[in-house]
């Protein structure tokens, strides 16, 4: 790849020391180009999620190197940084302050990046997630958790960031109302080119929105494959293909028969 727009070299993340110490993560690697959709998938615990927060900022305790844009991130990031690469969290009633009305919610990103004609955005943005002018005045217990997760989603894009970093962005939700969200985010992503990078344990959510996936294991990324290789069953490793039993069987058929 020539250009990649996000780039790990060599991740290693670790908490605590000694005997009591966890390796989280193990030398990840990978390279996303722009309006790419890269995959992290794996049982809890195998680092997804300590990799996507040492990639927004949220952990400068890492060994390696994370590239934006072919630059190298500071461990400490400025607000410049905050506005090209967003975080959508998997929990759409924990991220809503409970006592703030939507329109405060979106209002309070462009304030810190010192953004003009809020009022504008703000209706914008509504639209562009689904929701009518009207919900600005609703407060989060007035709101279902698709509508919810859509603010949240609403609240990350306002800034017209290029990277959204999703962890399990909808599995906190129904699951008649996940396959919304998805295609939701499909389509922001086709519509804005923007670059994501999404963690989940669903292979199913996984294969439909990512063009390029990672399995990983106990820190490491075990094997990297496409979404068509995870479909048609292309894979090497016999936990791959273990995992992809336990978590879709449709799709382990599929990987068995090819296997
Ligand atoms: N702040 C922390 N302090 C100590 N250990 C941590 C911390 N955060 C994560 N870990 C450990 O690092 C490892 C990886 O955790 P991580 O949350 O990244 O996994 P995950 O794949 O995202 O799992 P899940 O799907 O359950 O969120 C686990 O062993 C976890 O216990």
């Amino acid at each position: 790849m020539q250009n990649p727009y996000l780039e790990l070299k060599d991740l290693t993340i670790r908490f605590g020391h000694g005997a009591s110490g966890v390796v989280a993560v193990q030398q990840a690697e990978f390279a996303i180009e722009e309006g790419e959709s890269y995959g992290l998938i794996g049982e809890s615990g195998c680092g997804k999620s300590t990799i996507l927060r040492a990639i927004a900022g949220l952990n400068p305790h890492y060994e390696g190197r994370i590239l934006l844009d072919g630059t190298e991130l500071p461990k400490q990031r400025g607000k410049a940084l905050f506005r090209k690469m967003q975080m959508v969290f998997q929990d759409p009633y924990a991220s809503l302050h409970p006592r703030k009305m939507v329109q405060n919610v979106l209002i309070e990103p462009l304030q810190i990046m010192g953004m003009d004609r809020k009022q504008e955005r703000i209706d914008a943005i509504l639209s562009d997630v689904g929701l009518d002018a009207g919900f600005r005045y609703r407060f989060p217990h007035e709101l279902s958790g698709g509508q919810r997760q859509r603010i949240a989603i609403a609240r990350t894009l306002i800034v017209e960031p290029r990277l959204l970093l999703l962890d399990e962005p909808t599995s906190a939700l129904d699951v008649s109302v996940q396959a919304e969200i998805l295609n939701l985010l499909n389509r922001l992503r086709r519509d804005r080119g923007l670059t994501y990078l999404m963690v989940s344990h669903d292979i199913a959510v996984i294969a439909h929105m990512c063009d390029r996936i990672a399995i990983m294991k106990d820190g490491r990324m075990l094997e990297k494959l496409t979404s068509q290789q995870v479909r048609s069953g292309a894979v090497t490793e016999d936990y791959t293909r273990e995992f992809l039993a336990a978590s879709a069987p449709a799709v382990a058929r599929e990987a068995a028969q090819a296997g």
